[in-house]
């Protein structure tokens, strides 16, 4: 046995940082009991802020980068991590963050939308590095294993959650490009050698170097590809017409968060393009006064609000929308539609939010309807368009007899597209983009200006690690295991010829198969609505999708996920579920202090951290403590302990006081580590003596607003007042 490496628990924003106020005081306190330290690190938006803007800040202002310290660690084989969700920001997140640091006395600059001079321009750079999802993929070195823990699938299957209902004749579609595209573009190859490769753009004017110094080990796959813009208009201009002649709402499924420079262009073309009569009349107005359609319809509509012929601009965008197919809304009652903000709508949530309601969508009237799902780029789609035919032709699934699809996905290093940010590039005029190695051309591209060039790449390494731990799962579960490739995808080929071998050598030929993205879906429906079970091995970006998709459909929310990532030096990251930070949580708390977030997934997070710190520190304590807490979780799923939707029903923090008296019970009562039951007894006893004061004590002042003194950046002692009313609760955990 041997002293365990600390638990690293990050904080982050909104929901999940509100609920670490309550959970994590008990998790510490658990923890140490057994003889582990839980240390907290902060990547939210506004602690990553100030982490790199040092200079503009006073000495007792400035904070620590915990995202490089947490990206050191990872590439440890101590790293034992719970990482829960954070807000991957949009430019309307980032420049809202901003402002209430700045009104808070903190001098970080200004968000420069076109930076002009050099201190600009640093600020921009250092803007860059937070926008986007710019903590996952400085984390992930490893790769992802996502499945429901067999008690949220039990407790699911008795208790199914509702269902919308699909019907035959449902005008619901997905609509996807079929040429011009980053899939029908796309050209792969893999290094022979070690390679450092560059980019550069040929054109009319001579030779740019977009990129170079990239230095790459042998066996690295190299995609290249690129979204042309004139293909791309087209096609939004045929789905608008399409939404009109079909009689639905039209609705925009992109991923501008991780795909954080390609995405927001595609969704500022499809702004442009959607209002195209307006940008005919108004375009160099509007660019000259800083209304940038990337950004969204709602910060350009701010930006017009303040020019001296906005209402003007506003009647004609009025009158361009009345002419238009109504739109799929975020939320009608505010007016805020499809096209107001990027990162509203994100793909991997919003289709199957889509699904699960039978394929409908709210429109601007606030009434359900069916819908176009526009999903531009035509790599994924069809996994969308076939879950639409499947559910047209079969009904609903049932949530109480599925099986369950299970993900093992790549992601390490960086891997596909989700890594491929720092080489998107929009053309700035027409010409051939090469990818060379020295003097010889890789790949290469004409493009015109306009269009969306990027390379992306794959390390065998990763890949290597990835086809293990599926055949591992497979080995473990026997359950079917469906490598989603496609033969005919430039890039799914290479990747193909790198894992055969592999799979023949370690003798599972037989075990496994390989299916096109749209045939695995319809396989892996049927699978689940003969209440089988499948395994769906995939690439990074359905691996982002499909832990959304099934676990909606499946048990209601992706946030009830186990979440491991097995990094690749032998450490662990546990992250909890694939859901998100829930910000209509966060207001629901304000306005009526109640808060709705089911803190499940960091209970399983948890429950495996401390399994992993006791293999790994050879202890039998903190195996225990892991295991006590799935029985925990087990208890409070049959208890029906888990936080309700509304005011008045209990929320986050009575389940924290539920999990933590179950869990003290468990340690309590087991006997594989007699010192810890004899430990956790009298602490079982008082909150189970306590219970009832505990309970009311938790329930003051629900129903009435409440102030965290922020949204980015909440006030702590604010904070805990709120999330910990209880004094009875907190002496026994802090005592
Ligand atoms: N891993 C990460 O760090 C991720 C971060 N994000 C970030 O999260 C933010 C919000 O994204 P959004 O699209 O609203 O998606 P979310 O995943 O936050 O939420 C979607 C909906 O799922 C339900 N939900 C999610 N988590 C829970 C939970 N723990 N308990 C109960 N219900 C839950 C809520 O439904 P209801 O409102 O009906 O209760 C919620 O509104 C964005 O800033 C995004 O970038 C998104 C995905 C992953
Ligand atoms: O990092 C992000 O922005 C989102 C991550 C995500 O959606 C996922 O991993 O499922
Ligand atoms: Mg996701």
């Amino acid at each position: 046995m041997s002293t365990p490496a600390p638990i690293v628990y990050t904080v982050t924003d909104e929901a999940p940082q509100l609920a670490s106020a309550s959970l994590l005081p008990i998790v510490r306190r658990f923890a140490a009991m057994a003889g582990v330290d839980v240390v907290e690190r902060d990547i939210s938006l506004a602690g990553r802020i100030l982490a790199v803007f040092p200079d503009s800040l006073t000495e007792a202002q400035r904070q620590s980068d915990d995202l490089a310290w947490l990206g050191e660690l990872v590439t440890k084989p101590e790293a034992n991590v719970i990482k829960l969700p954070n807000v991957s920001a949009s430019v309307p997140q980032l420049v809202a963050a901003i402002g209430e640091l700045q009104a808070a006395g903190f001098a970080v600059p200004d968000y420069p939308e076109a930076p002009a001079t050099e201190a600009e321009k640093d600020a921009r750079a250092r803007y860059d590095s937070i926008k986007g999802s710019a903590v996952n993929p400085v984390l992930r070195e490893g790769n992802s294993d996502r499945r429901a823990p067999a008690a949220v699938k039990a407790y699911a299957k008795s208790n199914p959650h509702s269902m919308g209902t699909w019907s035959a004749d449902s005008k619901t579609r997905v609509s996807t490009m079929e040429t011009g595209d980053f899939r029908s573009n796309e050209k792969s190859v893999t290094l022979d050698g070690d390679a450092t490769l560059s980019i550069v753009h040929k054109g009319a004017t001579g030779e740019t170097v977009l990129k170079d110094g990239i230095a790459l080990p042998a066996g690295t796959i190299v995609d290249a590809t690129y979204m042309s813009v004139a293909a791309l208009t087209s096609f939004l201009d045929e789905a608008i017409a399409q939404t009109a002649q079909d009689g639905t709402l039209f609705s925009l499924h992109l991923k501008a968060t991780m795909m954080k420079v390609s995405d927001p262009i595609i969704f500022g073309h499809a702004v442009r393009t959607y209002l195209a009569p307006v940008f005919e009349k108004y375009g160099e107005a509007l660019a000259a006064a800083g209304a940038n359609p990337n950004g969204g319809l709602g910060s350009m509509l701010d930006v017009i609000d303040g020019m001296d012929n906005g209402a003007e601009i506003r009647a004609e965008i009025d009158a361009v929308l009345g002419q238009r197919p109504p739109m799929y809304m975020v939320n009608s009652d505010k007016g805020i539609s499809n096209l107001h903000v990027p990162s509203d709508v994100i793909i991997d949530a919003s289709m199957p939010a889509v699904l699960r309601a039978g394929g409908k969508g709210w429109g601007p009237d606030g009434a359900e309807g069916d819908t176009n799902c526009v999903i531009p780029d035509s790599s994924y789609a069809a996994v969308y368009a076939r879950s639409v035919d499947f559910f047209k032709q079969h009904g609903a699934l049932d949530p109480a007899t599925a099986g369950t699809v299970q993900n093992v996905g790549l992601m390490a290093k960086k891997a596909e597209e989700y890594g491929s940010h720092p080489t998107t590039f929009e053309m700035s005029e027409a010409g051939t983009v090469e990818v060379r190695d020295g003097d010889t051309v890789l790949m290469s591209h004409d493009v015109a200006a306009g269009d969306i060039w990027r390379m992306a790449t794959t390390r065998s390494e990763a890949v290597v690690n990835w086809v293990e731990l599926a055949l591992e799962r497979q080995r473990l579960t026997g359950y079917k295991t469906v490598f989603w490739l496609d033969e005919t995808r430039a890039h799914d080929a290479e990747l193909l010829k790198m894992i055969r071998p592999q799979i023949e050598a370690a003798g599972a030929s037989d075990k496994v198969s390989v299916m096109a993205p749209a045939e695995a879906t319809t396989d892996a429906f049927e699978t689940i609505f003969k209440g089988e079970n499948t395994i769906a091995v995939t690439g990074n970006v359905l691996r982002d999708y499909l832990t959304d998709l099934y676990p909606i459909l499946e048990v209601g929310t992706s946030a009830k996920m186990l979440s491991v990532v097995k990094l690749m030096n032998g450490g662990g990251l546990f992250e909890t579920g694939a859901g998100g930070s829930a910000p209509k949580h966060v207001q629901q708390l304000v306005e009526q202090n109640h808060l709705r977030w089911d803190s499940l997934g960091e209970f399983c997070a948890l429950a495996e951290s401390l399994r992993f710190a006791g293999e790994s520190a050879d202890d039998l304590a903190l195996k225990v403590l892991g295991d006590t807490a799935d029985d925990a979780i087990t208890k409070l799923l049959g208890e029906g302990k888990s936080p309700g939707r509304k005011v008045g029903q209990d929320d986050n923090r009575d389940s924290h006081f539920h999990f933590a008296l179950y869990w003290a019970e468990a340690l309590a009562a087991q006997s594989d580590a007699p010192e810890l039951a004899e430990k956790f007894a009298p602490l079982a006893k008082a909150l189970s003596d306590k219970a009832d004061t505990i309970r009311e004590e938790l329930k003051q002042g629900r129903g009435e607003a409440v102030d965290l003194g922020g949204y980015y950046r909440t006030d702590p002692a604010k904070v805990a007042r709120i999330m910990r009313p209880s004094i009875t609760l907190n002496a026994l955990i802090d005592g």
